[in-house]
């Protein structure tokens, strides 16, 4: 392959996708040309954007010269020196960031799907070719967070990252919350605003979120975690009762993406990687990220708790992203050097879901009568769950108990929920969330 030779005087960028995001990037190329040029030490120009349609509607002008629809011819040509890849999805993303590589381009990507699905091959792809590969805007969009994880805190040792890493379905259970929308009316919300992912299931099942968490487990970790490795559980199921009852309890329900450093039976340290919807109280932190925004602690040995927050979605918020990438990819071009590449040397298992610790809210819909109260408990009681609190609610026909656990396994509340299914006098467990962010 001819690997390219490029501009000594202009640094060429061929954007891959003109939608919601790639629109904003070439907006940004365009008006901020002159301190890009400033801040690069060499200009930094439009050479072609390959889109799908060329006559389709587009939220920003273009010559008709620049837009082609052979993303592959474009990404080989021998005057383009920067790639960015907005088009999202597995393929062909994955073959034209490999074709860009090997034609010795760097890459900016904001394809979280690609990377917690076949990041190595990615990586190891740049490694090879000499060439960056950055992706600041896959998640949490406009915050800066794997640069702080790769490059600020690559001195200390990182234990957890806990977050809200996806807009849209923070923005419909905010609606749901504080609007008491309806989920469907908030997701075509959020669609409109340009949070949502070309297929919103990604968003709404989690698969988006736990993409994000796997990315950020293998940089805070320093070991690779794949989407596939990451338990997932999205929003769908909750319900506006979850809500009323979290409301109850002094909480809110937020999509959350847990990744935590742990040791596993042997000894040896081992990551654990969630996403799943849980209750917080609302004094937490987190229970005032509202909207489309994201924010994510990290706790390291030394540094102790930080916090980043800000906008994780959207065209131009995802926009400033890339073209911060943009700027460090074309900055290590000028001075023919390359940023840091994968750091996977711990090479950590991953801990099953069942070893997972943490605390559970139960609504179960019983029989009204005496003795069942002491029934249900028995149940908890059999398999290791201690009960923190239980409230009835309704009466005869409609009585429900609410029962909050202290912290047991995963494994010992999926054992209580099914041995209470299988009893006389209940009728359904009607809700189990896990409840997060409360001390023991
Ligand atoms: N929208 C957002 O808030 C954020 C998006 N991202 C990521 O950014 C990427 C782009 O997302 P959006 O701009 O929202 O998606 P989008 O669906 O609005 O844009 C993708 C564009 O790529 C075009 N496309 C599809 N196949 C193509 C091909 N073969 N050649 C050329 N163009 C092609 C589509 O026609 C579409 O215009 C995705 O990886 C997404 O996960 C990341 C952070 C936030
Ligand atoms: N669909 C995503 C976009 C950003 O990654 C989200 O809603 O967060
Ligand atoms: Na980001």
């Amino acid at each position: 392959m001819g690997v390219s030779t490029g501009s000594t005087t202009v640094l060429k960028v061929a954007v891959l996708g003109c939608g919601v995001v790639g629109s904003q990037v070439v907006r940004l190329l365009d008006e901020q040309a002159g301190d890009l040029a400033a801040r690069v030490g060499r200009r930094v120009e439009l050479a072609g954007v390959a889109v799908r349609r060329i006559d389709a509607a587009r939220d920003v002008d273009l010559p008709d010269g620049l837009l082609t629809t052979d993303a592959a011819a474009l990404v080989a040509r021998d005057d383009v020196d920067l790639v960015v890849e907005v088009i999202g999805g597995i393929e062909p993303a994955r073959t034209l960031i490999l074709s860009a590589l090997e034609h010795g381009k760097s890459v900016v990507t904001a394809n979280k799907a690609l990377l917690a699905e076949d990041g190595p091959t990615l990586f190891e792809a740049a490694e090879k070719s000499g060439r960056d590969l950055y992706y600041e805007a896959s998640v949490a969009g406009a915050i800066p967070i794997l640069r702080p994880l790769r490059e600020s805190l690559a001195g200390d040792r990182v234990t957890r990252v806990l977050g809200i890493v996806n807009g849209t379905t923070n923005f419909i259970l905010d609606k749901m919350d504080t609007q008491g929308s309806g989920f469907t009316e908030a997701l075509e919300e959020a669609q409109d605003l340009g949070y949502a992912e070309a297929d919103p299931t990604a968003d709404v099942e989690g698969f988006d979120a736990a993409a994000k968490a796997a990315i950020l487990a293998s940089l805070a970790f320093h070991t690779r975690v794949t989407a596939a490795d990451v338990h997932r559980e999205g929003i769908s199921e909750v319900s506006a009762a979850d809500i009323a009852s979290a409301r109850e309890m002094g909480c809110v329900v937020k999509l959350l993406a847990i990744c935590e450093l742990r040791t596993d039976e042997t000894g040896e340290e081992a990551v654990a990687v969630r996403v799943h919807p849980a209750m917080i109280p609302r004094t937490h932190p987190l229970a005032s990220v509202r909207e489309a925004y994201n924010a994510v602690f990290v706790e390291s040995d030394a540094a102790g708790q930080l916090m980043f927050y800000g906008p994780g979605a959207g065209g131009a918020p995802t926009a400033s992203a890339v073209m911060g990438d943009l700027v460090t990819v074309a900055r290590n071009h000028v001075s023919g050097t390359r940023g840091v590449g994968e750091s996977a040397y711990t090479d950590r298992a991953v801990l099953p879901m069942g070893e997972t610790r943490t605390r559970y809210h139960v609504a179960i819909d019983v029989d009204d009568r005496a003795g069942v109260l002491a029934t249900v408990a028995f149940a908890f009681a059999e398999h290791g769950v201690s009960i923190q609190t239980v409230r009835q609610e309704g009466r005869d026909d409609d009585a429900q108990l609410v029962v909050v656990s202290h912290t047991a396994t995963d494994a010992q509340l999926a054992a209580t929920v099914e041995h209470l299914r299988g009893m006389d006098i209940v009728r359904d467990v009607t809700s189990v969330m896990r409840v997060e962010g409360v001390d023991e």
